[in-house]
């Protein structure tokens, strides 16, 4: 039984309905790259566990190389992705596959998808655990995800408020006190 925090709301995604998505689209993930050798980069901090998870079950040879990007809004409305600690492999010629855990504007994923298509991978594809559609600023779609999330500020499973909850074994909803 799920023991819920007391600052939850409410449980959007149980651990349960997270589990049988995982299932599904690492079994697409298993297909397409059997034989190949990509490299998956989670997008830390948020993707930690959603990536863990997904890559206890893909089944090819992959290395595994995380990325920690952070995105601001400069001056004008474009906002700007910076990356603050780079992968230590060279992508050239090989998969990648970034896994995230939301995609909110989409520009932290353009921008990621942009730098390693041009550093000449072969190809590049991105798996989200939620999907936030009614936010997106820019014109980016993750390949895969496991669930479209409501317009509403979601915290667990990787997803943080002020650094704190990632670790909640579903995705919830914050109760409005702790905001206040
Ligand atoms: O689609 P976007 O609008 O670019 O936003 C999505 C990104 O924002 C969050 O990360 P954040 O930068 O808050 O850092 P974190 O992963 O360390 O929590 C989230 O984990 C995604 O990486
Ligand atoms: N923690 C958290 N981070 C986000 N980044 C974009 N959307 C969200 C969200 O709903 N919750
Ligand atoms: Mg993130």
């Amino acid at each position: 039984m799920i023991r819920m925090n007391n600052d939850i709301e409410k449980v959007l995604f149980s651990q349960e309905q997270l589990n049988s998505r995982m299932d599904e689209m690492a079994a697409r993930l298993n297909e397409k790259y059997a034989g190949e050798e990509p490299i998956v980069i989670p997008v830390l901090n948020g993707a930690m566990i959603f990536a863990s998870d997904m890559i206890k079950r893909l089944t090819f040879k992959l290395t595994i190389d995380p990325i920690k990007a952070s995105s601001y809004a400069g001056t004008s409305s474009t906002g700007n992705v910076k990356i603050t600690q780079d992968i230590k492999s060279d992508v050239q010629g090989r998969p990648v596959i970034f896994m995230e855990d939301i995609i909110d504007t989409g520009r932290t994923l353009q921008a990621l998808t942009k730098v390693m298509a041009g550093r000449s991978a072969k190809s590049v594809e991105v798996i989200a655990m939620l999907d936030k559609p009614e936010t997106r600023v820019v014109d980016f779609h993750a390949d895969d995800y496991g669930f479209k999330a409501p317009n509403e500020f979601l915290v667990g499973y990787g997803l943080d408020y002020n650094g704190l909850y990632r670790n909640l074994p579903f995705v919830g909803v914050l109760k409005q006190r702790v905001y206040a």
